[in-house]
């Protein structure tokens, strides 16, 4: 019995080791004073939360979005945080993310040309539109992967080149919980955030040998404006099953997302139901202590997360009853 012990604690502590000598050594940031930050769907909910903690810590923050109206009131709200008001430039930049890669890069270069080279792009222009998948708008439908999928690839494919050639660099994916297990009513939207997840872990391996780095965001619900509009069209099974997570503030959200990302965190996280499915279902390391943590709890966190699942399905199968018992009346 002993000797099974020894030797399990013995290979953990090897992996331990193995790990810490293998990972890439982490870049960190203490702020980000005279940095340039660019942040997508910085003029509402989480980006602006992130962009003012920007410029708190310093920066030059460029915020894109497509009403003006609330861009400037942004730029407003962000300059007022400024640390040295006097120096740190801050403006906005009508843009639709979704449009295609020529008119993104044309609108970059002179993002760059009037506050400099981008050191840290913030992906956080998205939006959620629920339903069951099959009477979903088709337009909705491509609207949910254009936005949430392709409005992080392009801005990021432009910026990944200056990145890499100054070889210093920090990138933000905001992706969700919902692109780490499938929920009812998400089916259009999940996916769009599942293929930013998949993108992410690729382009981390692409960084090898770089200093650039990237952080991949799975907020929870989050108080926003953005959240309020998807309520609308959110089916009341979708709302039972993700209160699992609660309901977080957008500046809580946004203040540890950029401090993730200084800190060279390949995961930013911020609730419990999202450190449980990280574990479970995410693929980075970070640390020998992250990875021996979850050899010792992965079977039981699989366990909980079995008798959750049942009680999502539970939910819906609920659900479906009380739709029948109005039919039948
Ligand atoms: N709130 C939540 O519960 C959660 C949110 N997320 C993700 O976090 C991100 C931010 O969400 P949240 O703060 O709630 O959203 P908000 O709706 O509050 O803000 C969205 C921002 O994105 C901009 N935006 C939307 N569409 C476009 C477009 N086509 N081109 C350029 N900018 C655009 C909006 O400006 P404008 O409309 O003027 O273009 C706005 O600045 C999203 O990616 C969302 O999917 C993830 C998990 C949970
Ligand atoms: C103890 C807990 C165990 C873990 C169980 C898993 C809980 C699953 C809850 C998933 C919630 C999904 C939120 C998505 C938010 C989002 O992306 C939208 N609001 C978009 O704006």
């Amino acid at each position: 019995m002993f000797i099974y012990i020894f030797l399990f604690v013995f290979v953990l502590g090897a992996l331990g080791l193995v790990i810490h000598f293998s990972l890439d050594k982490k870049v960190i940031y203490k702020d980000l004073k005279n940095k340039h930050v660019v942040v997508t769907g910085g003029s509402s909910g989480i980006g602006k939360s992130a962009a003012v903690e920007a410029a708190r810590l310093g920066a030059h923050v460029t915020v894109i979005g497509r009403d003006t109206g609330k861009l400037s009131a942004a730029v407003a709200e962000i300059t007022a945080n400024c640390r040295d008001k006097n120096n740190q430039k801050v403006q906005y930049v009508a843009l639709d993310v979704t449009s295609d890669y020529k008119a993104i890069e044309k609108s970059f270069v002179s993002i760059e040309e009037k506050l400099g080279p981008i050191f840290m792009l913030i992906n956080c222009a998205g939006m959620c539109i629920c339903g069951q998948f099959e009477k979903t708008d088709p337009d909705v439908i491509k609207q949910m992967v254009d936005l949430n999928y392709f409005g992080t690839a392009y801005p990021t494919r432009y910026v990944l080149q200056g990145m890499k050639k100054r070889n210093e660099g920090l990138i933000v994916f905001v992706s969700s919980e919902a692109a780490l297990i499938g929920i009812y009513g998400y089916s259009a939207y999940s996916a769009g955030k599942w293929a930013v997840r998949g993108l992410a872990e690729s382009v981390i391996m692409e960084l090898v040998g770089t200093n650039v780095r990237l952080t991949l965001a799975f907020p929870p619900d989050t108080d926003t404006p953005g959240f309020k509009n998807e309520d609308l069209t959110k089916p009341e099974e979708t709302k039972l099953i993700s209160v699992t997570a609660g309901l977080h503030s957008p500046d809580d959200v946004g203040k540890q997302m950029i401090h993730d990302a200084l800190t060279g965190k390949t995961y930013s996280v911020y609730s419990v139901s999202g450190t449980l499915l990280t574990l479970l279902f995410g693929g980075s390391i970070d640390s020998p202590m992250q990875v021996v943590l979850q050899v010792l709890s992965l079977s039981v966190v699989r366990i909980i997360m079995v008798g959750i699942l049942l009680s999502f399905y539970n939910i819906v199968r609920d659900g479906l009853k009380k739709k029948n018992e109005v039919k039948t009346k």
